[in-house]
């Protein structure tokens, strides 16, 4: 893969903090931010030692505004602050520097004034041996699409001038992403000097907010940065794809983790990867219980159906099966889902691939008598294992207890809750490393407030993932913990389900005004219909879902969460009042 780069602004901490954690997450190089560099207390050489220490390179020094198309008389000062600059840049040890369009009010709107002073600052960068990288903001008050800066860049015609090339700035604005492609492959790769990588929702609102706030790493976000980043390498260009991204969550977040996963978008993005192997379906699920939730939970799945089929050999952990759904209940560990297995063509390859995208393998297990299962955590820590047949289950000695009934087929999907500044990372964590591509997506008004919710599944939807969040950071008022996981169950036929909490009568009423007969909570798309169930929440964690999905529907039912938590909670104090 070509140098990897991120700037200083993507991640939280002070200056050292983030150097630390880029150099930690295997970054080859840095782009240095002038604000960071400012508030940092080390001299410009003790950064340029440290940063050499850590293994790093500055490749870009930036922003620099306001330069081009001044009015004469300011144009003084703007030389005499790039040689300031320059000369900051000849102590921190890098040669590039970021020129980024004029927004100041006094702009001119003069392509040849333009050209003309960045000739003479270009001048000023070559007498040092340095290098201008010219920037269209999105924003910038005359120059605002790369097409511009080409055009001014080429005019200027100096070698020490070229372009910088921010994926932002290009896609962000709609009405041009798709045709830019062929055009922007022909420009001469030598003359990109910087390439800046970053993604981003589509958001309909004003694009300097939108770029400051919302950007995204790579394959994050709904920006073409896989047709954007090939049209750019297909010049010829031979710099580090550097990472800019300003976002107002990974700003708070734990740098050392942003890192990893600024660096997994971009292995995703242009990294030479081992294939996903081909999934075919979850194995089986595996929940920590504490001393409260394993007999709750083994109550709750004795009354779904299943039965405690096996005890694993030298574990604390029981078997439950029904049909093709399996479920461990491991009492070694905190009420949670703590691992679940997915059937896998090529178990190895599967972990490799994870490998590759900066998983954290987990240690092998083991005695001889126990499947080798290949495992890998993801970034909340939960495991997630490959397996390929029924080998697993020989570390289950038999309860003699059999699977009798069969009102339930198989696991239909997993809810991953996820802490709220963990959304994007966990998204792009399963999709990459399983190969999968994304479902639904939902964002509703729940009882403590708002949640996205967004599914992952893989190509025959054997492998259904659903990850949700809080949007933003849970208060005191809502419940302390996490809120809950859930691993969602197929019926054949819901009716033959029992011990579920009582949907509202409410909702009931609701659907009935929909012309919907149902006492369970219901939706319809294209394809068919829905209908769901749930268990009580047990140790504020976990749950069970069973649905039935009729005529082939395809999504999860988000839109129902909302009524399925006040449900759960309506319950609770319920049955707490002895109710
Ligand atoms: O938001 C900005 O001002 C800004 C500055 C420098 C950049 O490279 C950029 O893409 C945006
Ligand atoms: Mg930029």
């Amino acid at each position: 893969m070509a140098r990897t780069s991120i700037a200083t602004v993507c991640l939280s901490g002070t200056l050292e903090d983030r150097l630390e954690a880029a150099a930690a997450a295997g970054f080859d190089a840095v782009e240095i931010f002038e604000n960071d560099l400012i508030a940092a207390s080390d001299s410009p050489e003790q950064i340029r030692r440290r940063v050499a220490d850590l293994g790093l390179t500055i490749d870009l020094y930036q922003p620099f505004r306001d330069a081009e198309a001044a009015p004469p008389a300011r144009f003084a000062a703007v030389q005499r602050r790039l040689m300031a600059k320059l000369d900051l840049m000849a102590r921190l040890g890098t040669d590039t520097i970021l020129v980024c369009s004029s927004v100041a009010p006094d702009t001119i709107d003069d392509d040849a004034l333009a050209a003309d002073q960045l000739r003479h600052l270009a001048v000023l960068a070559a007498e040092r041996g340095m290098r201008i990288a010219y920037e269209a903001l999105a924003w910038g008050r005359h120059v605002s699409t790369w097409e511009h800066s080409w055009e001014i860049v080429r005019r200027a015609d100096h070698p020490a001038l070229g372009l910088c090339l921010d994926s932002f700035h290009v896609l962000s604005r709609a009405e041009r992403h798709t045709d830019a492609y062929e055009e922007l492959a022909s420009l001469p790769g030598d003359r990109i000097f910087f390439l800046q990588l970053a993604d981003a929702p589509r958001l309909d609102m004003d694009v300097l907010q939108w770029s400051r706030h919302h950007r995204l790493f790579p394959l994050q976000g709904r920006l073409d940065l896989a047709g954007f980043t090939r049209a750019v390498l297909a010049t010829g260009y031979a710099g580090p794809l550097s990472l800019e991204v300003f976002n107002d969550v990974f700003r708070q977040a734990d740098p050392h983790r942003t890192a990893v996963d600024a660096r997994r978008s971009l292995t995703a993005l242009a990294g030479e990867l081992t294939p996903a192997p081909r999934l075919n379906g979850i194995a089986f699920a595996e929940l920590g219980v504490d001393a409260d939730a394993g007999p709750e939970l083994e109550a709750q799945l004795r009354t779904l159906g299943f039965a405690h089929t096996g005890q694993h050999r030298s574990k604390p952990v029981q078997l439950w099966e029904q049909s093709r759904a399996r479920i461990l209940l491991n009492a070694g560990a905190p009420t949670a889902i703590r691992a679940f297995a997915l059937e896998s063509d090529d178990p190895a390859a599967s972990a490799r691939r994870a490998s590759e995208l900066l998983a954290r393998p987990l240690p092998r297990r083991r005695r001889d008598s126990e499947a080798d299962l290949t495992a890998v955590a993801a970034p909340d820590g939960t495991e997630v294992f490959f397996v390929r047949g029924p080998a697993w289950l020989d570390d289950f000695l038999p309860t003699g207890e059999l699977p009798t009934e069969t009102r339930i087929f198989a696991i239909d999907h997993l809810s991953l809750a996820q802490p709220f500044d963990r959304y994007d990372e966990a998204a792009l964590f399963y999709r990459s490393v399983l190969g999968m591509s994304d479902d639904e997506a939902g964002e509703f008004a729940a009882p403590f407030g708002l949640m996205r919710t967004l599914a992952i599944r893989n190509d025959d939807r054997s492998v259904r993932l659903s990850l949700s969040v809080p949007l933003l950071r849970r208060g005191d008022w809502a419940p302390a913990v996490p809120h809950p996981q859930h691993i969602t169950l197929l019926t054949g036929d819901i009716t033959q389900i029992t011990g579920t909490v009582p949907v509202p009568a409410n909702y009931v009423d609701d659907l009935a005004a929909r012309g919907v007969q149902a006492t369970t909570l219901y939706d319809e798309d294209a394809h068919g219909s829905y209908r769901q169930l749930f268990t009580p929440i047990v140790g504020r964690r976990v749950f069970f879902e069973v649905v039935q999905r009729v005529g082939g529907y395809r999504g999860y039912g988000f839109a129902n969460d909302p009524v399925r938590m006040a449900a759960q909670r309506h319950e609770r104090i319920a049955s707490a009042a002895g109710g």
